[in-house]
């Protein structure tokens, strides 16, 4: 017990997280969700892939949650979580023009600018990660092209 009368904290400190920006956060997954759920080639890869909706968005406000707000909700693997994902290089940009527009739908100013900027990088890791090579028209590509 601390001088105070509460049980001294053993783990790693995580900093104190205005409530506001957490709420902001699960408005945002459930807008992008949305949206995207909503989208012509983005919408038919969510539903066959989530079968939970109300889980997987928990799971997604941990990670914005842990990439925006420095909490450490999120101990998954995002890049492997896409691996297996029938996903196309050209989905990278579209997923990232319906986060855009969730992002500046529901966040401040602020916020929604680092959002974005995350999210903008970390679509290129991903992207990068599963579509190493080029093939003979430049197009980035799984396999190399020998
Ligand atoms: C090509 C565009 C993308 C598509 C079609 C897509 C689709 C999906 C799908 C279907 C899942 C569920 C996978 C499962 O539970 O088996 C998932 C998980 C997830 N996605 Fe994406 N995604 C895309 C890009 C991104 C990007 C760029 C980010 C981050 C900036 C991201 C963040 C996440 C997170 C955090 C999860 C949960 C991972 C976990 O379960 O630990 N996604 N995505």
């Amino acid at each position: 017990m601390s001088e105070h009368g509460r049980p001294i904290s053993v783990g790693v400190a995580t900093p104190p997280v205005d409530p506001r920006s957490e709420a902001q956060i699960t408005e945002l997954v459930r807008r992008f969700y949305e949206i995207g759920r909503a989208h012509p080639v983005l919408g038919p890869l969510f539903e066959a892939a989530i079968p939970d909706w109300e889980g997987h968005m928990v799971i997604v406000a941990d990670f914005w949650s842990k990439a925006l707000l420095g909490t450490d909700r999120y101990r998954g693997n995002v890049f492997s979580s896409h691996m297996r994902l029938p996903v196309e290089p050209e989905h990278f940009d579209q997923w990232l023009e319906v986060f855009q527009q969730a992002a500046g739908e529901t966040l401040p100013p602020p916020l929604a600018r680092s959002a974005i900027a995350r999210a903008r990088h970390m679509t290129d890791s991903i992207r990068v990660g599963l579509f190493p090579y080029r093939d003979k028209d430049g197009k980035p590509t799984r396999k190399p092209p020998f």
